[in-house]
């Protein structure tokens, strides 16, 4: 593999200068990665380049061309995961299903995530554990509002996300959420850094100096410590007969499959750990980083915030229901528009999950990948290409996926159409669009019904800031803090 690393093809993809040792490491230092120096890179050496950070050949697309390249044309020899020293110690060797490399555990695993887990099906049979976090959402919102006191919404909305998906997994709250919460947050912290055990993983002097990989392996035993307590609460629970056994939780789903014991890789306790990390992992920062952004933008846009609230408010008031349930959101059309432009605009993965080029391949975008290549796609980039989408291609406009609304109208963001990938595509498409789409649209068509929204101290729309933080995940930079109004009277908890 370091031989890999070290070599390169004979017509690899053009890419910026290279210091000796440090590579391309200097032009990304002090940008966000895929904003400000993948994107500007790309532009001048084109859809599909190649960076070197340190040892590490990194290839980069950023077109739909490049995007189908990765994810159609050649997905195969581009589906597994790299197996840097920090994702390694992070993921126990790629134990559960994101970062796990391409072959039989993964599959495994994976078919079980889109069968049993995260599919349609699944997803609506836990509708009622949503629907009451959702009124919990409201209910807090409204407990915390006064006439001159704002409420972070940054936050609230990360704990409805979090309790949502932590209810879908384990069927309840569990515990030591805030530890929990914490954890999550710095594991996609430690995720997003690159160590210089990663760039050099030939030295044994860069993997001693290396804090980030000696970090990972603290988080992993923490997180262990956490999701041990989590599953035995979980049994107990079970145990003593509470909860609802009507509705299978999705840990209920993977310890009956490990007592059916028809799984051809072995689910030991070991997997399902690693696989309810992965859910929690992969499902709530990105689900609540899109609801933030999606509030952030309506705030911005005061014609398109009216708008959704009509719609909303109509759909209920003719269903005669005093409260969103998820039976009358595939009326509210617009809402589910506002949704799809923030994904296109805020793809909460910008390079999505990175993968890993097994053994060079020729022939992409008519260049020569490197085996051992770290692979990305900017699908942030494609989401904000003036060449694809228009000159209102950084404008929040929803309609332009109406019908009549423009060549874009039919575009969609479920594997098929390159020029829209905030969910990958191929293999390794991410398998819990459905799960992620039922809590965003729930919560926001509830914040939308009951309350009406105004920016801190009269704030004007366009002072809203909208920049981004640091991470693996394009969050926003500050809290998002606002004024909230009861206009439709909050259920009782
Ligand atoms: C707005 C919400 C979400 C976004 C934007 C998102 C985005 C992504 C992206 C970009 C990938 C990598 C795809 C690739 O490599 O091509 C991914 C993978 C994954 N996502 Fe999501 N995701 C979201 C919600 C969820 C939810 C709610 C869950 C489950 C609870 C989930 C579970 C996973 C898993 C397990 C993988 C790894 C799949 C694999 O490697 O085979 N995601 N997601």
């Amino acid at each position: 593999a370091k031989l890999r690393r070290r070599n390169c093809c004979t017509n690899p993809p053009p890419g910026p200068w290279q210091l000796p040792v440090i590579g391309s490491l200097h032009h990304l230092v002090g940008a966000l990665p895929h904003r400000g120096a993948m994107r500007d890179l790309s532009r001048r050496h084109g859809p599909l380049m190649l960076l070197r950070l340190g040892e590490l050949p990194v290839v980069v697309g950023s077109s739909p061309a490049a995007a189908r390249e990765v994810m159609r044309t050649h997905d195969a020899a581009f589906a597994s995961r790299p197996r840097t020293a920090t994702l390694r110690e992070l993921t126990r060797d790629g134990l559960g299903v994101a970062f796990a490399p391409h072959g039989e555990h993964w599959r495994q695993l994976r078919k079980l995530c889109v069968s049993e887990l995260l599919g349609a099906r699944r997803v609506r049979s836990l509708r009622h554990g949503r629907e009451a976090e959702a009124v919990n959402l409201v209910a807090t919102v409204a407990s915390l509002s006064s006439p001159a006191k704002p409420v972070n919404m940054s936050a609230l909305l990360a704990r409805y996300v979090t309790d949502a998906i932590v209810r879908a997994v384990v069927g309840d709250r569990i515990r030591d959420r805030d530890a929990f919460l914490e954890k999550l947050d710095e594991g996609v912290k430690v995720a997003a850094g690159f160590s210089l055990a990663d760039a050099f993983p030939s030295s044994r002097l860069a993997r001693a100096l290396s804090g980030a990989a000696r970090r990972a392996r603290a988080h992993h035993r923490e997180m262990t410590r956490l999701m041990d307590g989590v599953i035995e609460e979980h049994t107990q629970r079970k145990a003593a007969g509470d909860g609802n056994d009507d509705e299978e939780d999705l840990l209920d789903v993977l310890l009956r499959v490990q007592k059916d014991g028809n799984l051809q890789v072995p689910l030991d306790m070991g997997t399902i750990r690693a696989v309810i990390i992965d859910l929690f992992g992969a499902g709530s920062e990105t689900t609540a980083t899109t609801l933030q952004w999606a509030m952030a933008e309506l705030m911005r846009h005061p014609a398109a915030l009216r708008r959704a609230q009509t719609e909303v408010r109509r759909v209920l008031a003719v269903a005669g229901e005093c409260r969103v349930s998820e039976e009358s959101l595939p009326e509210m059309r617009y809402l589910k528009l506002v949704l799809k432009e923030t994904l296109r605009l805020h793809a909460a993965v910008p390079l999505l999950l990175p993968r890993e080029c097994q053994e060079e391949t020729r022939g992409v975008l008519g260049f020569d990948v490197p085996g051992g290549a770290m692979v990305l796609v900017n699908a942030w980039a494609i989401g904000r290409d003036a060449g694809i989408w228009g000159e209102d291609a950084e404008e929040f406009r929803p309609e332009r996926f109406e019908d009549g609304g423009g060549a874009m109208a039919g575009v969609d963001f479920r594997g098929t159409d390159f020029e829209f990938v905030p969910f990958g595509a191929g293999r390794r498409i991410c398998p819990g669009v459905a799960l992620g789409l039922a809590v965003m649209e729930l919560g926001l068509a509830s914040l939308l019904f009951h309350f009406d929204w105004e920016l801190p101290g009269g704030a004007a729309p366009e002072e809203l800031d909208m920049d981004e933080g640091l991470g693996i995940t394009a969050r926003r930079k500050s809290d998002l803090w606002l004024q909230a109004t009861v206009r439709v009277p909050v259920p009782n908890v």
